[in-house]
């Protein structure tokens, strides 16, 4: 991994150095359009076409049911059920406490004004599954939308190679009763829920991460559909920020656990100790060795680096200008720097919080933004799901208050009708 001293560096190499290296493929986007433009035209036999295609399986029936479902989440471990509860009960206290309610506000005499929330009606829920099945992601969508009171849910999920979904993923629909997991993955399951298909149900906002064609997938629909998107969440990628205190073993693996993710995940090590670099990066040479998925973290390895700073403060200007999806803040003195934080998906504070705690069970949402989205999306939480409506309500006193005013404001624009609107009103007492 090569190491950079953050002195020697100039704005140009450091603009350089932050770009993802998913940033502007064209390759991505014609092969992602082409996908989009078989789906809107062909539906449902499309989406059969690309499962054969990319996933290699040729599909009796796109979806798995109710029965299916029950049937395969009774298979799993009762460990995993018992450690999967306890990731559903700690994710849903930490989104239960992110309900909010406003208060009215009389603005002007007369005139009061608030918000209120409604859930976002349909949704679509993306759970990768390609290189890995991410049973985690189900919950860190499902339950949001469950709490918020979504009405439908559809769900999308690549098929596995016997053409089902795995017991993990159906345990995890069984406890956010949901109906049926499509076998749909990649790009065609984003356009099938933007357009709908004859047994996909077009939705009004697509949820969840994946790989590159997933999210230019989304990227695309989100202005050429009325369907939104909760965010870029791509590739997987981390920021260490380490001091002397930090714990070399600790920072790889935190390093080589978003590195697994995929080959183009990028983990970053930004410290102020030569010595911590050097000792970790000896560590991840260790710990790398001994993992199922070596080949794919060591090429995410390839495309990370490690930058030499001069103190917390220089750490923490390169992590705002990388903003990344995870911050880990290596260092017992992680309180002196937290409020420098500027752009982070999710932060992670202390030698002992591991960003795994985050990605399963602490109860914070896993779906972040990804490529310096963090500079101006939030991740996942419940607000994702919901929208807030404003209200007003102006009485006999509060027209004549504040009348005027907006016949002035409507005057200087030209608009009459506007400019009507207030002073018939003003000349009809009720
Ligand atoms: N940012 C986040 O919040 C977050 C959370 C979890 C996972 N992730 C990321 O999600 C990604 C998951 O990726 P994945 O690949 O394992 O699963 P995935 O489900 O995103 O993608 C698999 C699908 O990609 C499609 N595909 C594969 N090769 C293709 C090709 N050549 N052309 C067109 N389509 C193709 C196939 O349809 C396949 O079903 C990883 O990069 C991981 O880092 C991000
Ligand atoms: N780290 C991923 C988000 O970038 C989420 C995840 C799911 N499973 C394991 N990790
Ligand atoms: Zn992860």
């Amino acid at each position: 991994m090569k190491t950079y001293n953050y002195s020697s560096l100039n704005s140009e190499d450091i603009n350089k150095l932050v770009l993802r290296n998913t940033d502007s493929n064209n390759a991505i986007r014609e092969t992602v359009e082409t996908i989009i433009d078989a789906v809107k035209k062909d539906g449902d036999k499309a989406l059969k076409a690309f499962a054969l295609k990319f996933d290699q399986v040729d599909l009796p029936a796109l979806f798995i049911n109710k029965e299916e479902i029950a049937k395969l989440a009774n298979s799993i471990e009762p460990e995993v059920k018992k450690a999967i509860d306890t990731a559903y009960q700690n994710i849903r206290k930490f989104h239960e406490t992110q309900k909010s309610r406003e208060e009215k506000t009389e603005t002007t005499i007369g005139v009061t004004c608030w918000r209120e929330t409604r859930a976002i009606e349909k949704v679509g829920l993306y759970i990768p599954g390609g290189s890995a099945v991410l049973p985690s992601t189900f919950l860190m969508l499902g339950i949001p939308a469950r709490i918020a009171g979504c009405k439908e849910i559809i769900v999308c999920s690549p098929p596995q190679k016997n053409g089902s979904i795995n017991g993990y993923i159906a345990y995890v629909a069984q406890r956010l009763d949901i109906e049926k997991v499509y076998l749909v993955g990649g790009a065609q399951a984003v356009a099938a829920m933007a357009y709908g298909t004859e047994s996909i149900t077009k939705v009004d906002k697509i949820f969840g991460p994946g790989n590159q064609f997933v999210t230019m997938a989304k990227t695309i629909v989100q202005s050429t559909s009325n369907t939104a998107i909760d965010m870029p969440a791509g590739p997987s990628e981390v920021l260490v920020l380490a001091d002397e205190t930090a714990i070399p073993a600790f920072v790889a693996a935190d390093l080589l656990a978003q590195a697994e993710h995929g080959a183009d995940s990028q983990s970053i090590l930004v410290s102020t100790s030569q010595h911590i670099i050097d000792a970790a990066l000896k560590e991840l040479e260790k710990q790398i060795d001994v993992l199922p998925r070596k080949e794919i973290a060591a090429k995410a390895m390839a495309n990370s680096y490690a930058v030499l700073v001069k103190d917390l403060k220089e750490g923490m200007l390169f992590s705002n200008i990388y903003a990344p999806e995870h911050l880990i803040l290596a260092s017992e003195n992680w309180q002196s720097i937290t409020a420098d934080i500027v752009n982070a998906g999710s932060v992670f504070l202390g030698n002992l919080t591991p960003e795994s705690a985050g990605d399963y069970a602490s109860g914070t949402n896993h779906t972040l933004p990804t490529s310096a989205y963090a500079k101006s999306y939030s991740g996942v939480s419940l607000d994702s799901f919901v929208k807030k409506i404003t209200f007003q309500h102006i009485s006999q006193e509060g027209i004549q208050n504040l009348g005027p005013t907006v016949e002035i404001l409507a005057e200087i624009e030209g608009l009459q009708a506007h400019k009507n609107a207030v002073t018939v009103r003003l000349s009809t007492k009720n």
